[in-house]
């Protein structure tokens, strides 16, 4: 068994990658989880979908004039390959299909179909770029997909604020190209390409978390059309200071609402000045703990770390990468790989974002998914999170990858499976469910940075309590009173 362990300056993140052969052997390997964990319920393939639609063809036709007169015919489709590639994301979750699939161009043509919808009350499910981890774009209902990618205007940028408004087709990589001209940058980073207005509906996180915070603390302003067709700014039209304490905190009611709200029509973000220099790294542990034990005092030294990655003038930046050298090597670390060029640190950062790409094709095949837990605990508790972990992976000689945020107490094991094996998907989801079922006891969350989605629904009213769970229904509730915006994810 060998851990490595990887780190960066720009982008404070460590990866913990641990490689177990693969065995084919599952008998036997129920024997010491829980009883009462109950059996995982969403054995699937990303290649089956289901048929959801309610509709008769009378309705459905109906549907598709109403649809047509606010998007015009090239901005409609009920193509079975469009659809398909609508009624899933990134995730394992089975898809399910949309009966239509419609591309607005602009906040307004969003209201219109929002309001067609909710007349004829048809579900409706934002989709981004189909990225997410929980199963988010799976239309449990069938109904309208509404992909807003045709939406990609890049509206205001205020560079002496540091501000930029931005429509729900430009994603992190396309505003970064924008930016870089003038030495700025919208630091979140989920690896994918996402797109921003997705981030923030998912609450995206990422690297660069422990520097830069994830979406919620880096978007100032939000528009949003709610199911009704209603268009509301969080903040106030136009607005996009650093600080407000002006009523309730509306924009981070919609961060992380996963579409079941209302659709993000444009997002205004905070930017930040590119650092001068950057340094990463890449070391090897022999055990998890010491790992862990190496970032918790780089952290608490106060580095500059962004991904545990390094930012900062060239002296700043070489003193840090001295002190942390010096932190890891006590702690036992080896194989230093230091990384400045920005050739060399994109090598290594690509690697780190293909990582569920990479460990997906270690074991190919029609039937094989990945499922990727999410957890995320105090960092105080994370050593004890992980090992644990493993020593649960060790004992079922299950392949489980394990990587993560460290520096944010947040982890993903990634199982691969076979969806054909009704074994192998009982007991992935067993583990995964116990993998949640510690964080939870030790005080953490089901999901730090993918959604609750489908998966984690049955988790929210144990994390967040009843009470809290029930005003959320009833927020839910008032914004959605018919039940049409993303039914079936989030509230349990
Ligand atoms: C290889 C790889 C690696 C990672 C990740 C993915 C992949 C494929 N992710 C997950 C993913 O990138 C993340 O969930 C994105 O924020 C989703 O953005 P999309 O635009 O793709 O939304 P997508 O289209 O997948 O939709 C996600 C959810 O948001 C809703 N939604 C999308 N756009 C909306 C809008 N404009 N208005 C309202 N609702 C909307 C959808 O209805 C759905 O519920 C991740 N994430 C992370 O946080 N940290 C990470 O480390 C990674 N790593
Ligand atoms: C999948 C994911 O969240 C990650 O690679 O960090
Ligand atoms: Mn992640």
């Amino acid at each position: 068994m060998r851990f490595s362990f990887s780190w960066s300056t720009r982008h404070q993140q460590v990866i913990f990658k641990q490689r177990f052969n693969f065995s084919s052997n599952f008998n036997n390997l129920n024997r010491s989880l829980n009883a009462h964990i109950k059996p995982f319920s969403l054995p699937s393939s990303q290649r089956s979908f289901s048929k959801t639609s309610s509709f008769n063809n009378i309705d459905l036709q109906i549907l598709k004039e109403r649809l047509c007169e606010v998007v015009g015919p090239p901005n409609i489709s009920t193509a079975e390959s469009t659809r398909l590639q609508h009624g899933k994301d990134e995730s394992h979750h089975r898809a399910q299909i949309p009966d239509i699939v419609v591309f607005p161009s602009n906040t307004q043509e969003v209201s219109e179909v929002a309001k067609v919808c909710t007349d004829m009350k048809v579900t409706m499910v934002p989709f981004g770029t189909g990225t997410g981890m929980e199963g988010g774009c799976v239309c449990t209902h069938g109904g309208v997909s509404v992909d807003l990618s045709r939406m990609a205007e890049i509206r205001e940028y205020q560079q002496a604020d540091f501000s930029v408004c931005v429509e729900p087709g430009v994603t992190r990589l396309a505003l970064n190209e924008y930016l870089r001209g003038d030495g700025l940058w919208f630091p979140v980073d989920p690896g994918a390409d996402a797109s921003l207005c997705g981030m923030a509906a998912t609450s995206a996180s990422g690297t660069n978390a422990v520097r830069y915070g994830t979406m919620r603390e880096n978007v100032r302003n939000l528009e949003v059309v709610l199911s009704d067709g209603t268009i509301i700014h969080t903040a106030g039209q136009g607005r996009h200071t650093v600080k407000s304490s002006a009523g309730y905190n509306l924009t981070n009611l919609f961060v992380g609402s996963e579409g079941t709200l209302g659709f993000i029509t444009s997002a205004t973000l905070k930017l930040y000045g590119i650092p001068d220099t950057m340094t990463s790294a890449v070391c090897q542990f022999d055990e998890v703990e010491r790992a862990v034990t190496a970032v918790l005092h780089v952290l608490q030294c106060g580095v500059a770390v962004a991904r545990i990655e390094f930012h900062g003038s060239e002296k700043q930046t070489e003193e840090d990468a001295s002190v942390v050298g010096d932190i890891f090597a006590d702690a036992g670390a080896s194989g230093f790989q230091w990384a400045s060029s920005l050739s060399e640190r994109n090598r290594l950062w690509k690697a780190r974002h293909d990582t569920l790409y990479a460990i997906l094709a270690t074991r190919p095949g029609p039937q094989i998914t990945q499922l990727s837990t999410d957890v995320c605990v105090p960092i105080s508790q994370l050593t004890k999170a992980i090992t644990d972990t493993e020593k649960d992976l060790e004992d079922h000689k299950l392949p489980g990858y394990i990587l993560g945020h460290v520096g944010d107490g947040n982890y993903h094991v990634t199982f691969l499976y076979d969806t054909g094996s009704e074994t192998e998907t009982q007991l992935v989801g067993k583990l995964s469910e116990r993998i949640v079922e510690r964080a939870l006891e030790l005080n953490g969350t089901c999901t730090g940075e993918h959604g609750t989605g489908f998966g984690k629904k049955k988790y929210l009213v144990r994390e967040a309590g009843p009470d809290s769970v029930s005003l959320m229904k009833q927020i839910k509730h008032l914004l959605d009173p018919h039940g049409l915006m993303n039914p079936g994810k989030v509230l349990p």
